[in-house]
Parts: C-alpha cells; sequence; structure tokens
C-alpha cells in the first residue's frame, strides 16, 4: 500500500490556541506551589477527550514530516513500547502549548536556579531559550508521543539532551486511564543525598498534563537548599493501549 500523505491535524480545526488559553486559566499558584514542595504539579484538562484522540491518531497517521523517528525502546535497554520524536514544524497545537507553557515555567526555572546559587539565566521567551539551544549545537525537536500496550513499561530515566537543559518538562495523557488502559502510572522518584529515594505516583486524567523536574530540583534542608536527583518512568500497563505527549523544552544534539 502507499504511504498516505502526511495529513494536517483535525484537532479541532481553529481552535489550535483553546489548549493554551486553558493554560492560562489553571491555579498558577497551587502549580508552583506544588513544584517548589514536590518537583511535580497536575494541570487538570488540559486537552479536551477529541482534542486527545485526535493527537492519538498522529501516532499511527503522521508520517515523516510529522515525526523525525522512531525508537523502540526494548533495543535500548528502557523498557517496552514506543515512542516517536516529533518534527519541526511541530503540530500547531502543540508548538502552541509549549511556547505557552515555557511562558509559565520561567520564573519557576529562574527561581530554582536562585534557590541554588545559581545566576538565573531562562529568557523570557521559548524562541530565546531555542536559540540558546541551538547556539549549543541542539536543534533537533525533542517533543514525542508515547505509546504502551499491554505489559509494557518505561524505565525510571532523565530526558536530558546535551549541556542546555530547561529544568521542567510536561507529560500529557492522552488515553483515558480505566476505558483504555489499566496500569501504567507515571512514577517519579527523588533521590536524596545520603537517604532513601522517595517515590511518588502522580494520578492522571485523560487530557491532564503533569509538569514535573527533568533531572533535579532544590530542596531545602537544615544548612540552606540542596541539589536532589530526580528521574521518571512509567509502571507496567496491565491491559490496553496508554498514549502520551512529551513536551520538552530543550532542543537535542
Ligand atoms: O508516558 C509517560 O507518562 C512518560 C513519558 C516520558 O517519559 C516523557 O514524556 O518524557
Ligand atoms: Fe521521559
Amino acid at each position: 500500500m502507499a504511504a498516505s500523505p502526511p495529513q494536517p491535524v483535525r484537532v479541532a480545526a481553529g481552535h489550535e490556541d483553546e489548549p493554551a488559553r486553558r493554560l492560562a486559566s489553571q491555579d498558577w499558584f497551587r502549580v508552583d506551589a506544588e513544584l517548589d514542595r514536590d518537583g511535580v504539579s497536575v494541570l487538570p484538562a488540559l486537552l479536551s477527550a477529541a482534542e486527545c484522540s485526535g493527537l492519538a491518531g498522529l501516532y499511527d497517521t503522521g508520517g515523516p514530516r510529522t515525526f523525525r523517528s522512531k525508537v523502540v525502546m526494548a533495543r535500548h535497554g528502557f523498557g517496552l513500547g514506543e515512542y516517536k520524536y516529533f518534527d519541526y514544524p511541530l503540530p500547531e497545537m502543540l508548538s502552541r502549548l509549549r511556547t505557552a507553557l515555557y511562558g509559565h515555567l520561567v520564573a519557576t526555572a529562574n527561581r530554582w536556579d536562585a534557590m541554588l546559587g545559581l545566576e538565573p539565566s531562562f529568557p523570557p521567551s521559548h524562541a530565546e531559550y531555542l536559540q540558546r539551544c541551538h547556539a549549543a549545537g541542539q536543534t533537533r525537536a525533542t517533543p514525542l508521543m508515547l505509546r504502551y500496550a499491554a505489559g509494557d513499561f518505561n524505565c525510571l530515566h532523565q530526558d536530558l539532551y546535551g549541556a542546555v537543559a530547561f529544568p521542567l518538562q510536561a507529560v500529557i495523557l492522552l488515553s483515558a486511564p480505566e476505558d483504555e488502559f489499566e496500569g501504567g502510572e507515571l512514577v517519579l522518584t527523588e533521590q536524596r543525598p545520603r537517604m532513601q529515594s522517595r517515590p511518588q505516583v502522580v494520578p492522571l486524567g485523560q487530557g491532564d498534563a503533569a509538569v514535573f523536574a527533568v533531572s533535579h530540583r532544590p530542596v531545602k534542608g537544615s544548612r540552606g537548599f540542596h541539589r536532589v536527583n530526580m528521574r521518571h518512568g512509567v509502571s507496567r500497563i496491565r491491559s490496553g493501549t496508554r498514549t502520551t505527549v512529551g513536551l520538552i523544552f530543550h532542543d537535542a544534539a
């Protein structure tokens, strides 16, 4: 069969900006406080069920102009399941969400650097931040779509793609838990110096996003703030199919 031509993303055509508007109406006071306390926060109902299924459909229908590569996780020891990296230009809705989300998270990124005794240096706009990635030779798109079937899982990891790294990332659950899959929970671990690691399970509904630390975050101890290492992964999918979109703000080398 001939490969079908790349299709435009039919997610509520003309409403690509709706998710960015929903972002603006999140409780950012709560989100910022939870990020400081736990290194993770949930943004409820960022995408509608129709937007979720529209986007998830891209996994099968998107051609080489949508995705730049596919990774079969077992081949790299990353777990079981697969994912595809989007190529630039990103689907309009994801591009707008990524840009808008950066704008909401940059204050936390700069605050975290200040807590760790670093000079806060993240620019206010994502466009400027991408220029910084490009100057460091990081030019490839990192947003991705992940697809897990029953039995699949994602080993604990950190999404670093070069020296330039934004400290927060987001994952959006496109599938409906219980209806479309069981199991498959987003899990975070926090590796505290000279202590046992702390696990967190992040409950997500369809269309919810989790924002969390990419690799480390500041934690207040008895002698000021120190850096704790964070990793994320996904527990085994017990039944059904689970699809997510990952939004990472740095480009890849
Ligand atoms: O599927 C998930 O919930 C996690 C995906 C992930 O590792 C990522 O977006 O970086
Ligand atoms: Fe990841």
